[in-house]
């Protein structure tokens, strides 16, 4: 009897080691064998698989070199190659329909805008890909939510960014502006000029507490959580931001908060406290990387093109005058419009973005096997010259002069902001923001580069200057 239920234990402990085996051989072997198949078969290149590892070294390795490359002309917009030097490896080795293994995942390009809008129209399909633990330590909520998570949260959190509500932000806006040109009319004010990094404040005044950014994620992370649980708890929000250090993260919260309590009141759909933190961790690190990365190319860029430096102060000087910016007036800037989204189509701050394929799946005429993955790089299809003409390069707000349907001629060539039901839910909040803190800054200083300021974008979840932006100001008296 004994040696029978020893035998019974023996057999299913040998089922569940053989069973783990098959699996752990599938996962790093077979499957990424057949996948590879697959997809040569249809025409894609790529390197052959190599265990567990595939690509990676490769990857590393062009990271590394592209960050200590030497540094590039100024006035050089040719960024994709020290931008994702990974993505022109493997063109320059297997042409533009490639893969990239990433350990025993290949990762497929995809530029064809026509496949892209495909990709991004049907969300269900092409869904983010599961996030690791240390991700989830940097991403939560919305934009990582698929199926009716997302789709509760999504609706949920849009009404804190309607026009109405960003119009009340306004005056928390300009108050955190002029901080930081208080800040550097005191550089200024002994010789009427000084040179500064101008990225350092950038980031604090795109930050959601006005108080210091504080760059380590766990102390942000517990300052934005306390915050939002001492709102909640005490509900002391205000709509005009007079809590002080709380005030843009609070009108957000307090709108998340009214439209949480009128939906749930209709769909019977609960948000937990912990999840409305989680919504706004993620608003302040989303947000604050990409407005950030904005507005430092648009100063750089401003800096090496100063005709239309004057140009755009001149239409601030003329819609606002004497006045701090307003949300009526930020509409009629048209030239400051047309000079932001050629910053972005140039300097995209989000350069690349990535979907998971779970079932096998037809885009245009492939089919995509499930367990692959795509990256759509933005960066490259809005610097693409067959788009963008043979001077794409080059910076051109000019092409916006007729609105972004006339510059891209309907083709889906540009989107800084994503596209489809998933596209960025801050995209009024950051050009709102951007657009008052470039008028406030164009009103009081001439910028140039400094002859100290090194041209090396990076990509550091964003497109950043790897160091820094070293501007001169100069007083406007
Ligand atoms: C210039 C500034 C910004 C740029 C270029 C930008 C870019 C993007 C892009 C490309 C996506 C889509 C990613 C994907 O499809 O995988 C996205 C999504 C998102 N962005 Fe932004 N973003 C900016 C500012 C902001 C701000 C200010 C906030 C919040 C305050 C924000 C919150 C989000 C959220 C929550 C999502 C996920 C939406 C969803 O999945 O439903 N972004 N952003």
């Amino acid at each position: 009897m004994e040696a029978t239920v020893s035998s019974i234990l023996l057999s299913l402990a040998l089922a569940t080691f053989l069973t783990c085996a098959w699996k752990a051989v599938n996962w790093v072997w077979l499957r990424p064998r057949q996948l590879e198949r697959c997809l040569r078969d249809q025409g894609f290149k790529g390197n052959p698989y190599r265990f567990l590892y595939g690509d990676y070294k490769e990857f590393a390795s062009e990271i590394k070199e592209a960050r200590s490359k030497p540094p590039m002309e100024s006035s050089d917009n040719d960024i994709v190659p020290r931008v994702i030097p990974f993505h022109q490896y493997f063109v320059n080795l297997h042409g533009t329909n490639y893969f990239a293994w990433l350990g025993p995942k290949p990762r497929l390009n995809i530029t064809d805008p026509k496949l892209i809008k495909e990709i991004l129209s049907n969300i269900d399909v092409f869904r983010k890909p599961a996030m690791n633990p240390l991700g989830k330590l940097l991403l939560t909520g919305v934009v990582v939510h698929e199926g009716e998570k997302w789709a509760t949260c999504r609706s949920l959190i849009n009404p804190a960014f309607h026009l109405e509500k960003l119009k009340l932000m306004v005056p928390a806006m300009n108050s955190s502006c002029c901080e930081m040109i208080s800040k550097w009319e005191v550089l200024v004010s002994t010789k009427g000029s000084c040179e500064l990094d101008v990225w350092p404040d950038l980031c604090n005044l795109t930050a959601f507490l006005p108080t210091k950014a504080n760059r380590r994620m766990k102390k942000l992370y517990n300052e934005v959580g306390a915050l939002v649980r001492k709102i909640i708890n005490k509900r002391q929000l205000t709509t005009n931001g007079e809590e002080g250090d709380n005030d843009l993260l609070g009108i957000l919260l307090k709108s998340s908060l009214e439209a949480t309590d009128q939906e749930q009141g209709r769909k019977n759909i609960k948000l937990t406290v912990e999840d409305i933190i989680e919504e706004c961790r993620l608003f302040y690190l989303a947000g604050q990387e990409t407005t950030t990365a904005l507005l430092v190319w648009t100063m750089v860029l401003l800096s090496n093109h100063q005709k239309w430096q004057a140009l755009a102060r001149e239409e601030v000087l003329e819609v606002f005058g004497e006045s701090e910016p307003n949300f009526d007036g930020l509409h009629q800037l048209k030239a400051v419009t047309m000079i932001l989204n050629e910053v972005m189509r140039l300097y995209s701050p989000d350069a690349l973005f990535v979907r998971n394929i779970h079932k096998n799946t037809k885009l245009g005429r492939f089919v995509l096997p499930a367990g692959t993955e795509i990256m759509v790089p933005i960066i490259v299809i809005q610097h693409d010259a067959e788009a963008w003409g043979e001077d794409s390069k080059y910076f051109k707000p000019e092409m916006f002069s007729e609105g972004i349907a006339k510059a891209t001629d309907g083709q889906g060539t540009f989107f800084p902001f994503g596209g489809g039901r998933r596209i960025c839910i801050g995209v009024n909040y950051a050009l709102v923001e951007v657009k008052i803190a470039l008028a406030m800054i164009l009103k009081r200083f001439y910028f140039e580069l400094s002859p100290s300021y090194v041209h090396a974008p990076s990509l550091l979840l964003t497109v950043q200057p790897q160091h820094g932006a070293h501007l001169i100001l100069q007083k406007i008296f």
